[in-house]
C-alpha cells in the first residue's frame, strides 16, 4: 500500500486524542456539530481544540444540514480549514456556503447501490472534495458515522474524479488496506472504528488506524 495516504479522523473532541491524531500522522481531524450525535461538541470546546492543531494538518467542521446563523457563528469562533457538509444539502447549497464563508467544502455522499453512483458527478462540479461515505439504513439516528462500509466493488472501473475524495464507512485498523487496495482511494476518513464506545476516542486505536493506513 502506498504510504502517501492522507487520514481524517473524525468525532474528534479531547485534547488528547487531537494530539495523538496529529501526532501520529493524520492529514486532517474532523469536529463534530451535529446535536444528536455522541461526537457533537459545542463551539468553545471546538475553538480550544482547534486552536492546539499544529500547523499542516486540516481542521475540518462536520455540520448537517445547518442554516448560515449557525455557521457564521462556527465561522466567527472556531479557526478552520474546510467544511464539511454531510446532510441533504443541494449543489446550489454547497456552492452558497463556499462563497459566504470562503472555505473549501467537502460534501459527503451516501452510497448503498449503484443507484447512488450519479450523485458524485454531480457535486464533484462544486465541492472542493467528495466524501464518499456508506448511506445510513434508513431508521438511523446519524447521517454518517455509523461504522457501516459499503460494497466497494462499487467504485472498482470508475471513471476519474476531478476533485480529491476520502473513503468513509466503517474502516478499521483491520480492513484499511484492502479498503483502498479495492477502491484506488488516497485519502481514509474514520470515526467509529477508533471508538472503544460511541463518541470514546481511543488513542491507542487512532495509532493503530494510522500506522496501518500509513504501511
Ligand atoms: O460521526 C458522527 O457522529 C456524524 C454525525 C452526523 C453526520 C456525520 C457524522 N460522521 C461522519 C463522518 O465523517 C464519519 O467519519 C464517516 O461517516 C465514517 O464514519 P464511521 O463509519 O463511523 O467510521
Amino acid at each position: 500500500m502506498p504510504s502517501d495516504i492522507r487520514i481524517k479522523i473524525c468525532g474528534l473532541s479531547t485534547p488528547e486524542t487531537v494530539a495523538a491524531a496529529a501526532e501520529s500522522g493524520a492529514a486532517y481531524v474532523g469536529f463534530v456539530f451535529f446535536p444528536k450525535s455522541p461526537r457533537n461538541i459545542d463551539l468553545a470546546t471546538a475553538r480550544e481544540l482547534a486552536l492546539d492543531v499544529p500547523n499542516g494538518v486540516a481542521k475540518v467542521a462536520l455540520t448537517v444540514n445547518a442554516n448560515d446563523v449557525f455557521l457564521d457563528q462556527l465561522a466567527d469562533t472556531v479557526p478552520l480549514d474546510m467544511l464539511q457538509l454531510h446532510g441533504a444539502e443541494t449543489p446550489e447549497r454547497v456552492l452558497a456556503v463556499k462563497a459566504r464563508y470562503g472555505l473549501p467544502v467537502m460534501k459527503a455522499i451516501g452510497i448503498a447501490d449503484k443507484g447512488d453512483l450519479p450523485q458524485i458527478e454531480a457535486y464533484e462540479a462544486v465541492a472542493d472534495q467528495l466524501l464518499i461515505d456508506a448511506k445510513p439504513p434508513k431508521q438511523a439516528v446519524l447521517p454518517g458515522g455509523n461504522g457501516l462500509a459499503f460494497d466497494w466493488t462499487l467504485l472498482a472501473g470508475r471513471k476519474y474524479w476531478q476533485r480529491p475524495w476520502m473513503l468513509a464507512g466503517g474502516l478499521s485498523a483491520v480492513n484499511v488496506a484492502e479498503a483502498v487496495q479495492r477502491t484506488g482511494a488516497r485519502q481514509v476518513d474514520i470515526s467509529s472504528g477508533v471508538e472503544s464506545a460511541p463518541g470514546v476516542k481511543d488513542i491507542k486505536l487512532i495509532q493503530d488506524f494510522i500506522a496501518a493506513a500509513l504501511a
